[in-house]
């Protein structure tokens, strides 16, 4: 990319758009074409293709989409599957037709079988049954890849894919139901932390902050949520056994792969020497992993949040290990800077501001 390149971020306000257009613009990279859903549905087939007609981008970092923690993907299972598939084929093809000269997909490591060799290898895909709570939305993830494997052979395009382990960061999801496990136990630590100390006001203002709506949010009202999510004076409730493993990559951190990725990796360079070319697509991660139960003690330190946990087995568990092959993304030249405590506390910042 030229530093006057025109580059669409699509999805720029979520955790990883968010980063990847900060690192860019960091890196003096000014002419950044955003836009908001609201502005752009990029389900929308004639919105997203008129969009591409006018504004003809010469790179694209597709970081729009349909995200959620565990229980979210396992409760809209339509909207997952639909939403991701129609976001993905309107800005791949729209992409094309346009002469995009490069563009980033991004999945998820969800696409791999439940029970994958560990770490899993990129060469895993397709090899075994899905993680049923999130099998819509790999599906989802791994037609992307197909989608922009299947452009370059038969269109020439040059059009990547990377697939990251769980992500967390500035603007990430704190919704108490839909979140991913990092933001939710940081929120659920820090307001029973808050209710422990008698900080009324405090706890009202935290679900002022998120309230999406014209709802009026009181102490009352404040008390129903913590009570609905096993908030109390003495304890949190988190979910499943603990005993899965999970792999952190800092949002800032995905940003830095991402245009790293778009920079020096050409298609060529991951298809060439495959007589049929397949699992083109990239692993992102940091290589190492932590159980549920150890991520809770180590943001439990860092908040200092003195009640107990009580583990609520009737929530899901999901892949019981998924950590990520990095050898391919080592040898393109990039490996991860923030550690995972490191990473806790910055982001334990950015919550409280
Ligand atoms: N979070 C994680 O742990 C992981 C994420 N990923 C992948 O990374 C990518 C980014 O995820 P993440 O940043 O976490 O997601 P977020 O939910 O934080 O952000 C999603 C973004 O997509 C935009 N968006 C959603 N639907 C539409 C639509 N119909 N039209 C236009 N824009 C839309 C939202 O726009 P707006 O802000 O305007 O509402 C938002 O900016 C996704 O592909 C996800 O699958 C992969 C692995 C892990
Ligand atoms: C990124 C990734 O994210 C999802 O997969 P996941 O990693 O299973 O998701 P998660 O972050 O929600 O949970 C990780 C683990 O943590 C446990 N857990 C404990 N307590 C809470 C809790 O309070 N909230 C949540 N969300 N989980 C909790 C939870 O039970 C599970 O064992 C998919 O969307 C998938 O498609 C995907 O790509």
């Amino acid at each position: 990319m030229e530093l006057e390149s025109k580059i669409y971020v699509a999805g720029h306000r979520g955790l990883v758009g968010s980063a990847i257009t900060t690192e860019l613009e960091k890196l003096g990279y000014s002419n950044i074409i955003k836009r908001t859903h609201a502005e752009l549905d990029l389900t929308d087939q004639a919105a997203t293709r008129c969009f591409f007609e006018e504004e003809k981008p010469d790179y694209v970092f597709l970081a729009a989409a349909s995200v959620g923690g565990i229980v979210a993907n396992n409760t809209y299972r339509a909207d997952f599957i639909y939403k991701n598939l129609m976001i993905q084929n309107n800005v791949i093809h729209e992409s094309y037709k346009a002469g995009v000269k490069k563009l980033l997909f991004l999945g998820s490591t969800c696409i791999y079988p439940k029970m994958a060799p560990q770490p899993m290898p990129e060469d895993s895909l397709l090899t075994g049954e899905l993680e049923y709570t999130n099998e819509p939305y790999a599906i989802a993830k791994i037609a992307g890849i197909k989608t922009c494997e299947s452009y370059n052979l038969q269109y020439g395009t040059n059009f990547l894919s990377v697939m990251p382990t769980n992500l967390y960061g500035p603007n990430d999801n704190f919704d108490l139901e839909k979140s991913h496990v990092l933001p939710a136990m940081i929120r659920k630590m820090h307001l029973g932390k808050l209710l422990m100390e008698g900080r009324h006001d405090d706890l009202v203002a935290d679900f002022q902050r998120f309230s999406k709506d014209d709802t009026v949010v009181d102490l009352a009202f404040a008390k129903a949520e913590l009570q609905k999510h096993g908030i109390t004076e003495n304890h949190i409730t988190l979910w499943g056994s603990g005993t899965p493993m999970r792999e952190f990559l800092w949002s800032h951190d995905m940003a830095s792969a991402c245009i790293h990725v778009m920079n020096e990796v050409n298609f060529v360079d991951v298809s060439k020497g495959k007589k049929e070319v397949r699992n083109t697509h990239i692993n992102i991660g940091t290589g190492v992993d932590v159980s549920i139960k150890n991520l809770a003690e180590i943001i439990q330190n860092i908040i200092g949040y003195k009640g107990s946990l009580i583990w609520d087995d009737s929530k899901p568990d999901g892949t019981p290990k998924k950590l990520t092959d990095v050898t391919k993304l080592h040898e393109l030249g990039w490996k991860h800077e923030v550690e995972l405590e490191e990473g806790v506390r910055m982001m334990y910042k950015t919550y409280i501001r």
